[in-house]
């Protein structure tokens, strides 16, 4: 896993390796802004290119000076420096920079605080104005400067942060940002990358390691990881020579009504492609001749109307219920009976979510290591109105705590909150796969691997992961614009074959 620090933290790893390594910060700056040109000089190969820095005067801005020098020195020669003299103060590792670049032939400029905006000629702007060091929403010449910016309609690189993003916290929806196409950014992605808040801001990042002490990183038990795909790897395990049906386990899919057996049909498809020895599916009796049509190997258990099916609970290794249920009274009481009678760890997903909203006495019989598998609206409806992604990773780590159970907040970089408090990112997923379905499939994958005993934690994540990597591998390839649920299910065993070879 990587741990995902918030920018405190990362300056503490930053002096920590200063000290210890040790390296001097300008080093150590130089080295940062060597990564940085490393990757920006694989993707803009023309050194004909005309490219604008504007820096700021702390130390973002000081990677800017190295980076317009490094970039002279691999011969692009069209490089204008501009820096923003809005503060009185400047670091000392930009200062050092500033001498570096003096005198090696570059244009350099200096925007004063008068508001007057630069003119701009060149094709490809890299900010460094403002990075990680930002303490308040731009305003003034700053907001001006970035707003202008904006306007230009030009390529941006962002060193490390856009000028005007908070790396982490609550940032206001109105903030003003320097908008950018790309971030080459230092270590890790910064949390609030990972939240849709960033999607007007940034349009694609990329990190470049900088060498920061990775003992000292992983001593600081970040609450929020990032998960790779070789974390999913030590989690999965291959199928077993001399094994049968009864080895990967039994799941029970509670799902459907007449009119959305859809739900039913994907989320037991999810079940059985990814895995689980058998799959049933309790569903009315209308859909019996869909689910038998669709997917023969799937068993079923009918629900006839006004009666709850007489389930024996104990022989299914795990449970979901939820999609396509609805909300009656009849789905009321099988979410019930599900919580009543059965204590090992279920899956809830969408119309038993909202169920679990509205009657809230339900949650004293929600057996430890459950599983809510929301998307936002969802979520919101359980625990209350949210104003932004923040707020909601708050909630999500202090319920899951609270309730022993895991938390499933899906978007695109999907987050699992686990019972200690921590919270998982995935990594997987495009937006070919945002279609009707997708969430029933995944709460069938997580089902699929609870009933193969893998732990809830590790269900979840590796679920959300292998969801994502599935359409990854359909869409990615093949340009696809969208793709099918259904179709995503059947790629599943090509997936997790990859993994665990
Ligand atoms: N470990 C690393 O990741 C490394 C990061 N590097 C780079 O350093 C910046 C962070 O630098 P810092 O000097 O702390 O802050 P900034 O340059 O972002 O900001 C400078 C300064 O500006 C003031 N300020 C903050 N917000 C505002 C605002 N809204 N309006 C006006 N002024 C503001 C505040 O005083 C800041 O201190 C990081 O992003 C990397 O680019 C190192 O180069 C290598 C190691
Ligand atoms: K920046």
């Amino acid at each position: 896993m990587l741990p995902l620090l918030t920018a405190q933290q990362i300056r503490q790893a930053d002096a920590h390796t200063v000290i210890t390594e040790p390296i001097s910060s300008v080093n150590l700056m130089e080295r940062a802004s060597k990564a940085f040109v490393g990757w920006f000089i694989n993707h803009f190969q023309d050194k004909d290119l005309t490219i604008a820095v504007y820096c700021g005067t702390g130390n973002n801005g000081g990677d800017g000076l190295a980076i317009a020098r490094m970039l002279y020195d691999h011969r692009y020669l069209n490089i204008d420096v501009k820096i923003a003299r809005f503060s009185d103060n400047a670091t000392e590792d930009f200062n050092t920079n500033l001498d570096r670049i003096k005198n090696m032939g570059l244009d350099l400029h200096e925007l004063k605080r008068d508001g007057v905006l630069p003119a701009e000629n060149a094709s490809i702007l890299i900010d460094a104005l403002l990075g990680s060091g930002l303490n308040k929403p731009l305003s003034g010449d700053y907001e001006q400067l970035a707003q202008h910016i904006n306007a230009l309609n030009k390529t941006v690189v962002a060193v490390d942060v856009p000028t005007g993003f908070l790396p982490d916290g609550e940032m206001a929806a109105d903030a003003t940002v320097v908008k950018a196409d790309l971030v080459i950014t230092f270590q890790q992605p910064k949390l609030n990358f990972l939240l849709p808040e960033s999607a007007p801001h940034i349009n694609c990042w990329e990190v470049v390691n900088i060498g920061l002490d990775e003992g000292f990183v992983q001593s600081l038990e970040s609450s929020y990881q990032f998960v790779s795909e070789k974390d999913i790897k030590s989690i999965l395990k291959p199928r077993k020579r001399f094994s049968n049906k009864g080895t990967y386990g039994h799941a029970l899919i509670i799902a459907g009504q007449a009119k959305t057996m859809g739900a039913a049909l994907l989320s037991s498809a999810g079940s059985a492609y990814a895995g689980a020895g058998l799959t049933t599916a309790c569903i009315p009796e209308s859909g019996l001749t869909a689910l038998n049509t669709y997917l023969p190997e799937l068993m079923a258990i009918i629900r006839k109307e006004g009666a709850l099916p007489d389930v024996n609970w104990e022989q299914f290794t795990a449970i979901a219920i939820g999609p396509g249920l609805g909300k009656d009274t009849a789905a009321l009481n099988l979410l019930t009976a599900v919580f009543e009678n059965y204590n090992k760890p279920i899956v809830v997903d969408a119309d038993a979510l909202n169920l679990l909203a509205e009657n809230t006495s339900l949650w004293q019989n929600v057996p430890e290591g459950t599983i809510l598998t929301p998307h936002m609206k969802e979520f919101d409806r359980l625990f209350g109105k949210h104003n932004n992604w923040w707020q909601r990773l708050q909630t999500a780590t202090k319920m899951a705590a609270k309730h022993h159970i895991c938390i499933v907040l899906k978007n695109d970089y999907t987050m699992v909150a686990t019972p200690d408090g921590k919270a998982y990112f995935n990594s997987t997923s495009n937006a070919a796969m945002a279609t009707g379905g997708m969430g029933d499939v995944l709460t069938g994958i997580i089902t699929s691997l609870l009933a193969q005993k893998y732990s809830p934690q590790d269900a979840c994540i590796a679920g959300v992961y292998l969801h994502g990597k599935a359409g990854d591998e359909l869409a990615t390839p093949n340009r696809m614009n969208v793709v099918l649920p259904g179709r995503l299910a059947q790629q599943l065993p090509l997936t997790m074959a990859k993994l665990t070879a």
